[in-house]
């Protein structure tokens, strides 16, 4: 087996190194037109990769962002991209040494949080992260799901060229804001392989946007199937949701309300939609709209434990200590005290006994202790604290990511 080294990727690795990640995920590598419109999004900043001879054999990624988190602040966090191991160079350690170096990194630069979404579930946890948001894939049966009378969906809704969507969807973002726990800034490199791909002159996506009373206030990015075929000429198209984001839940209302109004469409279909969207509830029959499917969407690693802790509110119960454990970032390895108060290290002994992935789980509020602990994830030590750290950490909303990277 031949040795490799891990180090931070050059300027002129850049293409190289992303055409190893395609490939990784299946996909060709980039033609030169590609490459020049969306080379910005892959800058050589914050790559580490794995080289053999010289020639790139793995590639880690991430960008500095934003996210919510449970009270309403706004931490900064390492978003972890562009994850990719060349084919016959697997199941060497490729991966474990890019992350080691890049979990290194997040903590040499304070970062109190990493969030990523996984390919395959049993890959991160190892180093660190849990599943610590959800999304719901739904699917609604068209023309017959209507909103009923009472929901409120006013306002004006207008498609967008193409032109128009590339430029005003990314300050609309801005300004709809992080309102969730689990939400993350879209930092100019973001928009070019995730938007304007899909949005834009050659990416065959709709966009439109609502207005309400204050102006812009929501949007969707969306494609139509045609599902025609001989055998059945009359058969409706498929939409399918790739983005949508609203202020408030009128504007989201209008935006599904426009969505199900669309001729000759027999399904809407959206993934990745927030667990407690309630979206079955504002139709006039429940049934025309189905979770199909839940799954794992946002994975949440705390780099800093003492910061991430102290950077959340809690609910109103009395405190609990948590003994936390990290392997692969051991300064995190002790005791922390949660509570109404705040939270910080403690050397008081611990009611329950966690890996630091599984604090990632409880982080946004997505799973209660005490589904953890009966999921064998939470050792109970004090069995009252389990009641006290439900009311802690739970929180109103649902979490949610909303945006692939
Ligand atoms: C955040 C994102 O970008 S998600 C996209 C991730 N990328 C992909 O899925 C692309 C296709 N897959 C790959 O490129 C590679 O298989 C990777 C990156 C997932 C793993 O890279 P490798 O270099 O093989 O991982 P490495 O050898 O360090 O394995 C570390 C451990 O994880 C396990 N592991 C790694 N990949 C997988 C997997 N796909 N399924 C199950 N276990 C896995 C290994 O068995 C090993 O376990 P061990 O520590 O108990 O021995």
């Amino acid at each position: 087996m031949t040795a490799f080294d891990v180090r931070p990727i050059t300027e002129e690795e850049r293409r190289s190194t992303f055409d190893l990640l395609r490939r990784a995920l299946h996909v060709r590598p980039v033609t030169d037109d590609v490459w020049a419109r969306i080379r910005e999004s892959w800058p050589a900043a914050h790559k580490f990769g794995a080289f053999e001879g010289g020639s790139p054999i793995g590639i880690v990624s991430s960008y500095d962002t934003e996210i919510a988190v449970p009270g309403g602040r706004i931490l900064p966090v390492a978003a972890v991209e562009g994850v990719g191991v060349r084919a016959d160079r697997t199941r060497r350690g490729a991966l474990s040494a890019m992350m080691a170096a890049q979990l290194a990194d997040f903590a040499a630069r304070g970062l109190p949080l990493a969030v990523l979404h996984a390919s395959e579930p049993t890959i991160y946890g190892r180093f660190g992260y849990g599943s610590a948001a959800l999304g719901k894939t739904v699917r609604v049966e068209r023309p017959a799901a209507r909103l009923h009378e009472r929901v409120a969906a006013g306002g004006d809704v207008r498609l967008l060229t193409p032109e128009e969507a590339v430029k005003e969807i990314p300050g609309l973002y801005r300004r709809i804001g992080l309102h969730r726990p689990g939400m993350i800034g879209r930092p100019a490199q973001w928009w070019p392989i995730s938007h304007d791909q899909q949005a834009g002159p050659d990416g065959g996506h709709l966009v439109a946007v609502h207005s309400g009373p204050d102006g812009d206030d929501g949007f969707v990015v969306y494609a139509t199937i045609s599902r025609r075929s001989f055998e059945a000429p009359d058969r409706g198209a498929a939409l399918d949701v790739h983005d949508l984001h609203a202020a408030g839940p009128e504007a989201r209302a209008a935006l599904w309300r426009y969505l199900l109004s669309v001729d000759l469409v027999s399904e809407v279909r959206a993934r990745h939609r927030p667990v407690d969207e309630p979206l079955a509830l504002m139709l006039t029959d429940h049934r025309h709209a189905a979770t199909v499917a839940v799954e794992d969407d946002l994975w949440l690693r705390p780099v800093d434990v003492e910061a991430a802790l102290a950077g959340r509110t809690y609910g109103t119960a009395g405190p609990v200590v948590l003994a936390v454990t990290d392997r692969q970032l051991p300064a995190n390895t002790g005791h922390y005290e949660a509570g109404p108060d705040g939270a910080r290290r403690t050397g008081a002994a611990a009611d329950l006994a966690l890996d630091v992935d599984t604090l990632g789980m409880l982080y946004l509020g997505q799973w209660s202790a005490t589904t953890l602990a009966e999921a064998g994830r939470v050792e109970v030590r004090d069995e009252a604290a389990l009641a006290r750290a439900d009311e802690l950490f739970t929180t109103t909303a649902a979490p949610w990511c909303g945006t692939h990277f």
